[in-house]
């Protein structure tokens, strides 16, 4: 991987939503695509592996494919969701489809995401024409609870969501709404959450989140404050131990370098580490000091995403800070792995 200056201009920005069965997502979705500022969202049904979903959102033609009042597409795929994203792209560029300007993809509850995240940028065609600005994911906040103890996929979504929106606190006993703060922050300090009543939301709320958003500054990077576990060694800390979660083994590491890196060796340890890990990193943010700059880069399993070089660090921080969210690997490891990788490196 090399660093552009921007190497996200351009491309369509893709928000995906996910959430457990009955999380709200289709309550969302229908609200947002009939929002005023919504009107050029191109609304992706990801329907695999369920069968005769009738999303109300969806008035399903032939193909289907909706155009909904609005501008927006809706677009239901129970097949082949790269296919479907080339088609929409080719469509829209040739005129046959609405100028969208934003993807959603909403995937099935039972789904872990993270194949779709790798989807967008391993597919070359696809990640010349979109990029992905974040992952949203729904907690039911009456059975979330639940579903975080039973469920590895649920896990899986909260560990990869840029925002967590904790749905039908009405429902819910006090507290509900904190308690299910805690437990996400245990899973991924880095996404922020709120709570989400009936999918009433200002859609403005969805965008931005991800990388693309990085070089807004600090408030986006919130994921970096950690605190970290003394100077120069990793801080981890296993998910929730205490709520006996099904997936205990997923840690969410901090780690904090303070000698800058070069592209090269920092690359090479992050290409050695997937290789060796891939499938156990479920998660890599962070900011990297190359060479003095700032680099944002964003991983998912095997994947790394276009690291983003930022114009100015967003505090007197030039540290390298790193969170990694693993499965079975300890912090030791990697912080093993980089430094053996810089000092062959020199
Ligand atoms: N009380 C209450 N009900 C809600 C809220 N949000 C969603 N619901 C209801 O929860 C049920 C499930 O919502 P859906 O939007 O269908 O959930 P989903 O995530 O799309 O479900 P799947 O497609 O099965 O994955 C529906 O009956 C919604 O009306 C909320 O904030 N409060």
């Amino acid at each position: 991987m090399t660093t552009a200056r921007d190497p996200l201009a351009g491309k369509l920005p893709v928000t995906l939503l996910t959430g457990f069965l009955g999380s709200g997502k289709t309550t969302l979705l229908s609200k947002l695509v009939r929002h005023p500022d919504m009107n050029r969202v191109a609304v992706v049904i990801n329907e695999i592996g369920e069968i005769g979903i009738d999303h109300d959102i969806v008035t399903m033609a032939s193909e289907n494919v909706a155009l909904l009042a609005n501008g927006c597409i809706c677009c239901s795929v129970r097949t082949d969701l790269q296919d479907t994203l080339r088609e929409l792209f080719g469509q829209r560029r040739s005129g046959q489809m609405v100028q969208f300007d934003r993807v959603v993809i909403e995937t099935t509850g039972l789904a872990d995401p993270a194949p779709v995240v790798q989807t967008l940028s391993s597919d070359t065609m696809l990640a010349t024409h979109y990029r992905l600005d974040g992952v949203v994911t729904l907690l039911d906040a009456v059975n979330g609870p639940g579903q975080i103890q039973s469920q590895p996929e649920a896990v899986k979504q909260i560990a990869l969501a840029d925002r967590v929106f904790v749905t039908k606190t009405d429902l819910a006993p006090p507290g509900a709404l904190e308690a299910l703060t805690a437990t996400v922050a245990d899973i991924n300090p880095g996404a922020r959450v709120s709570s989400l009543l009936h999918g009433e939301i200002d859609p403005h709320e969805l965008m931005g989140l991800g990388l693309g958003s990085a070089r807004a500054g600090a408030a986006t990077l919130s994921f970096l404050g950690e605190p970290l576990q003394g100077e120069g060694s990793g801080g981890e800390r296993t998910l929730a131990p205490r709520s006996a979660l099904h997936d205990a083994s997923i840690k969410t590491l901090s780690l904090r370098f303070a000698k800058p890196f070069t592209w090269t060796a920092f690359t090479s340890a992050m290409e050695l580490l997937t290789s060796l890990r891939g499938p156990d990193l479920l998660r890599v943010k962070g900011i990297v000091n190359v060479d003095g700059k700032p680099v944002v880069v964003q991983g998912v399993q095997h994947v790394f995403h276009e690291p983003v070089e930022l114009d100015r660090w967003p505090s007197d921080d030039t540290d390298t800070r790193l969170v990694f969210i693993t499965r079975r690997i300890e912090a030791q490891t990697i912080r093993k792995l980089m430094d053996a990788v810089v000092e062959a490196a020199g």
